[in-house]
């Protein structure tokens, strides 16, 4: 069934950045007032799966494709059980939404869920503005009076940035749940929840992973009472540099040799343990068709990215680490930005970007594939 919106808001919104730079539109979604890292999304479609991925939190997502909302809400995409950006930002909204599994507008939705956005300012200007001086602060503030300009700007220069967050606990899941395997159980894996999106779990059940998803607190204790084939780290929000709990639970999977397999803010967990660094990226990738080389194969895929901080590691020779030789399997073929990494001496690898591909293409489907390969290796 699909829903009409209740038409263009006339109601005034306005963005502020924590530079100064000002953009006046329409309210969009919940009338109030937000704060968050300003950063942009190049994907032309996927858009439930960015508002309900939880690597967005506190984040003010603007989408640089001018359309959105042309397909409605579906209970079918959503990535996680609610909207997790902080605010949305968009040229043009759908005015009626069209698609079979369309249930509502994203107007609607933003609205039900109390998620401030703005619509009607020129996306383009402002993307090209986070691009040359960087993600930064930035607050939208929506109404029929609005404080005035220098007051919203003290507001938006007070918000927490994003570097310093610790953020996974706030979105992880408090209690373990399990996903079971589809078809005949081959493995268990414990998977460490730290902004799970829903699309990797289910990306395991499909190759006979029964799935352990534990809270961001767990233990090497409460991961090795499963007795698990493989521990799996996720992705999540904030900065990897806070992470300190989860990098000494993986130190732990490391030493036993367990296989190991991380995504996203798990690749920056396994940066950290071996010894590496992190940093915070001018304006980060986000989007969906990111291209990205495996190394291992020479062989280039097209992927789904969501990241603003990446892993400091040595591009072009092997790292000795404690817990044996690593190696950066993939780079961004935009900004060799590391991408992934490669453990030489036992069963452990992670990547940076988005395998489970909800949204974006599948062309890196072939990582559960290569976790499976680890644990299958284990019991030969
Ligand atoms: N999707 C993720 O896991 C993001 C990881 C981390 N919060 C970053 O922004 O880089």
């Amino acid at each position: 069934m699909t829903t009409s919106t209740r038409g263009a808001s006339k109601v005034p919104a306005v963005l502020v950045l924590e530079d100064g730079r000002t953009f006046r539109g329409r309210a969009y979604g919940a009338v109030g007032v937000t704060f968050g890292e300003a950063v942009f999304n190049t994907g032309m479609s996927g858009y439930q799966e960015t508002l309900t991925d939880p690597s967005y939190h506190r984040q003010v997502v603007v989408m640089t494709a001018p359309h959105v909302g042309n397909t409605g809400v579906n209970d079918e995409d959503p990535e996680s059980g609610r909207i997790w950006v902080a605010g949305y930002v968009v040229r043009d909204p759908a005015r009626i939404p069209s698609n079979w599994r369309s249930r509502r507008s994203l107007d609607e939705e933003l609205v039900a869920q109390g998620v401030v956005g703005i619509s009607g300012i020129d996306t383009r200007a402002l993307t090209r503005h986070l691009r040359e001086s960087g993600a930064m602060r930035v607050g939208i503030f929506s109404g029929d009076n609005l404080p005035d300009a220098d007051t919203m700007l003290a507001e938006v220069r007070r918000a927490p940035e994003m570097k310093g967050a610790d953020l996974a606990a706030e979105v992880a899941t408090k209690e373990a749940y399990v996903v079971p395997a589809i078809g005949a159980k081959k493995f268990t894996v414990a998977a460490i929840d730290l902004g799970i999106k829903g699309m990797t779990p289910h990306r395991m059940a499909e190759r006979g992973i029964e799935v352990h998803v534990l809270p961001a607190t767990a233990t090497a204790e409460d991961i090795y009472a499963l007795d698990p084939d493989g521990v799996f780290f996720s992705n999540g929000p904030g900065d990897p540099a806070t992470a300190d709990h989860p990098v000494s639970v993986m130190r732990s999977v490391l030493e036993r040799r367990t296989p190991l397999f991380g995504i996203c803010f798990g690749n920056q967990i396994l940066g950290r343990a071996l010894g590496f660094g992190t940093y915070k990226l001018k304006y980060g990738h986000r989007g969906i068709n990111q291209p990205v080389q495996d190394r291992t194969t020479g062989k280039v895929e097209v992927t789904a990215h969501n990241h603003g901080f990446a892993v400091d590691a040595p591009l072009d020779a092997a790292t000795d680490t404690p817990y044996g030789r690593v190696e950066v399997s993939h780079v961004c073929l935009n900004d060799n930005v590391v991408e992934g990494l490669q453990l030489l001496d036992q069963p452990a690898f992670s990547v940076q970007y988005h395998p489970e591909a909800a949204a974006g293409p599948h062309d890196a489907a072939y990582l559960f594939d290569r976790f499976v390969k680890l644990m299958e290796g284990q019991r030969a």
